[in-house]
């Protein structure tokens, strides 16, 4: 694609996005645009014969009253398009973080987020996104055609003296002004493209010194001097770069200045020519002047050239990460099907690979679990037990077999996947009230979320709020709390609880427990398994002792299930399991423990 036609193709993606932003925005700002313009020609004529009557001694008052109402209603028509390109800039802000929201969330599954170069281009977006917040950019837009507009008039003036000297400065000025928009071009596309994976590892780094979630550790192991060094060096590596690419572009604007400098120099030559020669008169070489100066509005405008050239490269960024997440296969909202009540599970010779791996992690898996049923899915770390999770809410679609819930596929339908509720083990933590921790959406069925904490045993997080849903669940807001490693399982079990009650057909838990003592996860896993009876069930966990009570047990092997059955027919088959239970039981009955075979 040559540069014009990607120029042309980003300006009719900038335009169509401010109108969608605001409709009304893009018709009021063209009106007074024109007004400003209006005015400021007005302004400059009227001048001109204001000191020409007074040379001739003529009446100055129809001069003066012109040359008072251009100059009062040029600033008020700028003001008024600054107010409109601040309304604008709040919804173009609105609707471009939709825009990142969307392209990041389709389509249904996570694997795309894998993608390096995907990953960075939502992250790269996104802090431009937010670094342009308070910056005016579209007002800078509206600002900058003002200014152009404004320049029609100083043109018409040059020509009128000199056609010739209007059309030579307002060359220089077009090749000033494009060279100084490539250059900003130039920086606009390093910053959003060419080094978003270096610019995303230094933003990470810098920021585990100032995230609360790192702050202890940062503190406890010194790793302040370490993460400090390790962001200045990338970040010194990536304006390396940076530096290098702008270093061409800026050379050519500067040229570009110089050249302009001379040719407007020898544009005022010619004028004081002209008045020597008795050719113009004093009237007319203040207006010229003026006009030769209001050429630069077809210039580079500096700031207003950088923030508009900023707002067009990022709408053009924002279309094709949008274009590119339409290309992923789509999802379905097929509302109606998707049944109710427990759900039937069924993979069937499921072989699945992490896009960035090149070995299946889990390899013709057969697993078919009837409605209603409670499985526990145990196995030695990495063996993929996770992996069998994601899969079963449609999180990634596996490369060969089949994944489905009562018969439709997760990974393809959205109401599907809703019908597999999950606690993973390193569920979200969101620093928001109670209320939305458990309740996550508009609906605020009357008693549900209530009963939902109550039968995830979450008495002592309502204590620990004082009894008010409103609590921000983080210290760093007024009135703000945190909550023990437990109490925040069981907001979260409470979560997954609600979901049955809105449909789930399937509810999973991935080790949220981890973190508790043995009997701790033993006690909610069977409060788990006696308030969700009669829906499907999955507990994954390492703890043979917690999983017990399930209705079966699955062991999961590198080459697929190794072990399948109840508790007692796992023992009496004296397996893996049976060895494993043996040996975690004896392991607890010497650190004081007492188990049950
Ligand atoms: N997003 C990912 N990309 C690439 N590899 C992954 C990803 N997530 C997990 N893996 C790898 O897949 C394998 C299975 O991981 P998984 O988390 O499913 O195991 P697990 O049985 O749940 O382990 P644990 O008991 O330790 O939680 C591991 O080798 C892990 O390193």
């Amino acid at each position: 694609m040559t540069q014009t036609t990607q120029r042309w193709q980003r300006e009719v993606t900038f335009w169509r996005h401010a109108r969608r932003a605001y409709p009304l925005g893009t018709v009021v700002g063209p009106g007074l645009v024109v007004l400003a313009a209006v005015a400021s020609f007005a302004t400059m004529v009227a001048t001109g014969r204001l000191v020409t009557a007074v040379v001739d001694g003529d009446p100055v008052w129809t001069w003066l009253a012109l040359v008072v109402a251009g100059m009062i209603t040029q600033p008020v028509a700028m003001a008024a398009l600054d107010a409109v390109g601040a309304v604008h800039q709040v919804r173009l802000t609105e609707q471009r973080h939709r825009m990142i929201a969307e392209a990041a969330l389709a389509p249904h599954g996570i694997g795309h987020l894998e993608d390096p170069q995907q990953a960075g281009r939502v992250a790269a977006l996104t802090e431009h996104v937010r670094s342009a917040v308070g910056l005016q950019e579209i007002g800078s837009v509206w600002r900058v055609l003002a200014i152009r507009a404004t320049g029609v008039a100083a043109l018409v003036v040059v020509a009128s003296w000199s056609w010739w000297i209007a059309l030579g400065v307002l060359l220089a000025q077009l090749v000033q002004g494009h060279l100084f928009t490539s250059y900003i071009d130039v920086v606009n596309r390093e910053l959003l493209t060419e080094s978003s994976v270096e610019r995303r590892r230094a933003r990470y780094l810098f920021q585990r010194l100032t995230v609360r979630d790192a702050a202890k550790e940062v503190r406890l192991f010194g790793l302040t001097p370490w993460l400090l060094g390790e962001y200045a060096r990338t970040w010194e590596a990536v304006n390396d770069n940076s530096i290098r690419a702008r270093r061409g572009a800026m050379r050519r604007s500067l040229a570009g200045a110089v050249l302009l400098s001379a040719g407007i120099a020898a544009a005022l030559a010619w004028l004081v020519r002209d008045a020597w020669v008795g050719a113009v008169g004093v009237g007319a070489v203040v207006t010229i002047v003026q006009g030769i100066d209001g050429l630069a509005s077809f210039g580079a405008l500096g700031d207003q050239s950088v923030r508009s050239g900023r707002a067009r490269e990022t709408e053009l960024r924002l279309a094709e990460l949008v274009g590119g997440a339409a290309g992923l296969p789509a999802l379905t909202t097929a509302a109606s099907a998707a049944g109710r009540g427990a759900a039937r599970v069924d993979l069937d010779d499921v072989t699945f690979t992490y896009p960035s791996r090149t070995e299946p992690t889990l390899r013709g898996l057969d697993l078919h679990v009837p409605a209603g049923q409670s499985v526990a899915i145990v196995g030695v770390n990495g063996v993929g037990k996770s992996t069998l999770i994601k899969l079963l809410c449609g999180l990634y679609p596996p490369d060969a077999g089949t994944v489905r819930i009562d018969g439709l596929d997760p990974a393809a339908a959205d109401d599907v996947r809703r019908r597999v509720a999950v606690i993973f083990q390193e569920f979200v933590r969101y620093h928001l009230s109670l209320r939305d921790n458990v309740t996550m959406s508009e609906g605020r069925e009357p008693g549900a979320f209530e009963e939902a904490l109550a039968d995830a045993a979450g008495e002592d997080v309502l204590g620990r709020v004082g009894g008010d849903w409103d609590t921000v669940l983080d210290p760093g807001y007024a009135g703000g709390t945190d909550l023990s490693g437990g109490q925040w399982q069981r907001v979260a079990l409470a979560r997954a609880l609600l979901a049955v009650r809105r449909g789930a057909g399937v509810l999973v838990l991935d080790e949220p427990t981890a973190a508790l003592d043995v009997r701790a996860e033993a006690q909610i896993f069977d409060r788990f398994l006696q308030v969700t009876r009669g829906v499907t069930t999955v507990l994954v966990s390492h703890r043979l002792s917690s999983v017990r009570h399930a209705e079966r047990i699955v062991v999961l092997g590198p080459d697929g299930i190794v072990e399948d059955g109840s508790h007692e027919e796992l023992l009496a088959r004296d397996g893996d399991y049976a060895r494993m239970f043996r040996l975690q039981a004896a392991r607890f009955a010497s650190a004081g423990g007492r188990v049950q075979a």
